[in-house]
């Protein structure tokens, strides 16, 4: 067998990050050699001989940790919510002085949730009308959620090569937030809850019928085989990979 790959976890004491630390541990092909939280350098990381970095930290951290990573050559999966068109133009640029080095964005770790953004992406040119409903714990910092937000992207991008127009909406008089947050023209509405993980509805509309396509993550750990898988393999994709998708073959 190769030698296993040296992964260091950044937040690793939170929800997400400690659920890596011990999937990291438990795996036979990788070796956790740092464990990193928030008042600890990021040199943690290099001591350790750290390959591959897993960031699960916090949107205010995330681009630093990136920066840090890619400038020592530490392949970084990133699953921390909050990098949007501007942000992962900056890490590009980095990486354009490290093009060896993989940096991979995960909006959504979990198998069923990468899935489900691929049949909404299938589904969008079909109808007229969609909106997204994210369900999810109330410690959760960002809103909408990093799914949400790239579910509405990739469905925008679908209706718009597909010819398709704005969502219908006869709507001219509104309470603040009532219609959602408007993401690429797709209504994103956020609902924060104790009881819930991690949750989301695409709702499609055209005359006569609706199709509804939903996740729910009841567990961190329905995260960690993609955080494994891509741990795995983003030593060989140099260069910045969003989603899942090409590592599952979709
Ligand atoms: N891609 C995916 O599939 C998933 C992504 N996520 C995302 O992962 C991120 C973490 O989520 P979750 O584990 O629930 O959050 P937690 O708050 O439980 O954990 C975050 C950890 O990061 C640390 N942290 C916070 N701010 C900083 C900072 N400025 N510098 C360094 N470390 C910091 C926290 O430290 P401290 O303990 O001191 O507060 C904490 O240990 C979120 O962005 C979330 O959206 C979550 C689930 C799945
Ligand atoms: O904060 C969370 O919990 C999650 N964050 C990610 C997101 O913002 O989409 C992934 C998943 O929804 C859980």
């Amino acid at each position: 067998m190769n030698n296993p790959i040296k992964v260091g976890v950044l937040g690793a004491r939170g929800r997400m990050g400690s659920e890596a630390v011990r999937a990291v541990g438990e795996a036979p092909d990788t070796e956790l050699v740092a464990a990193i939280n928030r008042e600890d350098p990021l040199t943690g990381l290099v001591d350790g001989g750290a390959q591959v970095a897993v960031d699960l930290t916090h949107p205010d951290a995330v681009l630093d940790n990136i920066r840090f990573c890619v400038e020592h050559g530490i392949h970084v999966v990133v699953g921390t919510s909050g990098l949007g068109t501007p942000e992962l133009d900056r890490v590009r640029g980095w990486l354009a002085d490290r093009p060896e080095v993989g940096v991979l964005v995960a909006p959504n770790f979990a198998i069923g949730a990468v899935l489900s953004m691929r049949f909404a992406e299938l589904a969008a040119k079909f109808f007229e009308s969609v909106e997204i409903v994210e369900l999810h714990h109330p410690k959760k910092a960002d809103a909408p959620s990093g799914t949400a937000a790239r579910t509405a992207q990739v469905v925008a991008q679908a209706r718009a090569a597909a010819g398709l127009g704005a969502v219908p909406d006869a709507t001219t008089k509104e309470l603040d937030g009532a219609r959602g947050a408007d993401v690429d023209g797709v209504r994103v509405h956020s609902v924060r809850m104790t009881g819930l993980v991690a949750h989301q509805e695409v709702l499609f509309g055209t005359e006569g019928e609706t199709l509804t396509i939903r996740h729910d993550s009841y567990d961190r750990r329905s995260f960690m085989p993609g955080v494994l898988l891509s741990i795995r393999e983003v030593g060989s994709r140099p260069g910045l990979t969003v989603g899942l998708d090409a590592l599952l073959g979709i």
